[in-house]
């Protein structure tokens, strides 16, 4: 199995409602976001690849357009990065049946990942 990824960034806000009263992320507050997605074939196409690495850019312009600099709650319900990820993951899978897995960085220390 051939797999390739790639990074795209974006900074925006959010607030976590559902989180008990005191907790941090319950208050308004920005990440720069990292989100990877990951493709893989068995095979691969006439060019000697999964996908054309340029072809992905197609993400860069949504994610410029809806989420960059935005205050994220005004996009997703519950724009946690289990939920970003998964989001992302079900835009790909329109156009890239390739996707396998999307993982959302808020932070350096931290990830989630949707893969099915
Ligand atoms: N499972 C999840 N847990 C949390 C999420 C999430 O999306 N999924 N999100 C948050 C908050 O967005 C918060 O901003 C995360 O920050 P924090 O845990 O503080 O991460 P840091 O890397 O800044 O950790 P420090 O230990 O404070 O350096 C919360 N939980
Ligand atoms: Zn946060």
């Amino acid at each position: 199995m051939y797999r390739i990824a790639k990074e795209f960034q974006f900074s925006a806000s959010h607030n976590l409602t559902t989180l008990e009263d005191g907790h941090p992320c319950k208050r308004v507050h920005g990440h720069n976001y990292v989100v990877t997605v990951e493709l893989s074939a068995a095979e691969l196409n006439e060019h000697g690849f999964v996908r054309e690495y340029r072809d992905l850019d197609l993400l860069k312009n949504y994610i410029d357009e809806c989420f960059d600099h935005r205050h994220l709650n005004d996009v997703l319900a519950k724009p946690t990065s289990e939920v970003l990820a998964k989001h992302f993951f079900d835009w790909c899978k329109e156009y890239w049946p390739e996707i396998c897995a999307v993982r959302i960085a808020e932070t350096p220390k931290i990830w989630a990942e949707y893969r099915p």
